[in-house]
């Protein structure tokens, strides 16, 4: 497999001009705008075990029931593409690392077969191997230590079925444009494209469908000073095509006060609200996950609430 280099402010992601041998690992790089740091990933993840576990799912409303029964507030498997036409055609399931361990035995052992044992450990090993190193990483972007602010692991398993039987098979919005919240995140792709990353405002720029990226995101814009950016992204979907990822979120712990870290100057200018230190994690996750599950169907807006994720934060950010 090629080596995809991407960053967002390259015009076309292209397989990297170094040889590389054939079962060399995807390699995935952070980004700021002027450097780039690789980190390789040589996890896959369990694609099949993915795959079989929203069959299963699709196909048995009890379980899924029972599934979302383990977390009340907000479910677990988000099926709002089945009859809404405007949100984001997908369907998604959120496993929180915390949230797993209340998983009743008796519907662990009901799911484990189709797929559910298998994505957990993969996501419990992925996080254990990768979140330390790439945090590291980001801190040598960031000209400040990170891991200060990430000890208590806060983060999200998520799956995505970009699947072809939805209210509107034919639309094209698998995910719309947005920057994720959190640190970083890793991608995992089935090797289907339509993942995107915004290069310059309004220019997309298709990512390999078989690449594996980590991706930057608010806090670590605002953790950073600045040095760190965020790429925004989105899924464009192909008619009739099924496409399967799989996310590993990682957020700074909840009690953090998101506010440029270290004494070094921050290079953008924020808000004064941030440079205070007035917005905590918590807080910042409840605003983004409204706009989030707005977009995805999940849940309503207040009349006059701003449909935008991202001009609503860039508002709470910059000022
Ligand atoms: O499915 C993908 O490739 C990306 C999904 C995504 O950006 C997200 O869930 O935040
Ligand atoms: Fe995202």
């Amino acid at each position: 497999m090629a080596t995809n280099v991407i960053t967002p402010h390259q015009a076309n992601p292209v397989a990297s001009p170094t040889t590389v041998p054939d079962e060399a690992p995807t390699v995935s790089f952070l980004s700021n705008s002027s450097t780039t740091a690789s980190v390789n990933i040589e996890a896959k993840a369990p694609i099949e075990a993915i795959r079989a576990l929203f069959d299963h799912l699709h196909a048995s409303t009890d379980d899924v029931s029972k599934l979302n029964a383990t977390y009340a507030h907000r479910g677990v498997m988000k099926t709002a593409a089945l009859h809404k036409t405007e949100s984001d055609q997908k369907f998604t399931i959120d496993l929180s690392p915390m949230r797993n361990t209340r998983i009743p035995q008796e519907l662990r052992d009901s799911l484990d077969p189709h797929g559910l044992g298998e994505v957990l450990n993969f996501f419990d090993k992925l996080s254990a191997d990768y979140v330390p190193t790439i945090l590291d990483s980001l801190s040598l972007l960031a000209g400040t230590d990170l891991s200060a602010a990430h000890k208590s692991y806060n983060m999200n398993y998520r799956l995505c079925d970009y699947n072809p039987h939805t209210a509107d098979p034919e639309s094209s919005n698998g995910c719309g444009a947005h920057t994720d919240y959190g640190t970083f995140s890793i991608i995992f792709q089935d090797g289907t494209s339509g993942l995107e990353l915004e290069e310059t405002p309004g220019t997309w720029v298709p990512v390999p469908g078989d690449a594996t990226v980590v991706l930057t995101g608010w806090c670590a814009v605002i953790l950073s000073g600045g040095r760190v950016s965020a790429a925004k992204h989105r899924v464009r979907r192909t008619p009739g095509v099924r496409r399967i990822s799989a996310v590993l979120f990682v957020a700074p712990d909840l009690d953090v006060k998101l506010q440029p870290l270290g004494a070094a100057q921050p290079v953008k200018s924020f808000s004064d609200s941030i440079m205070r230190g007035d917005l905590d994690v918590e807080t910042f996750k409840e605003v983004m996950g409204k706009r989030w599950r707005y977009r995805e169907g999940n849940e309503e807006m207040e009349n006059g609430d701003s449909i935008s994720q991202d001009n609503e934060i860039e508002k709470m950010v910059w000022g």
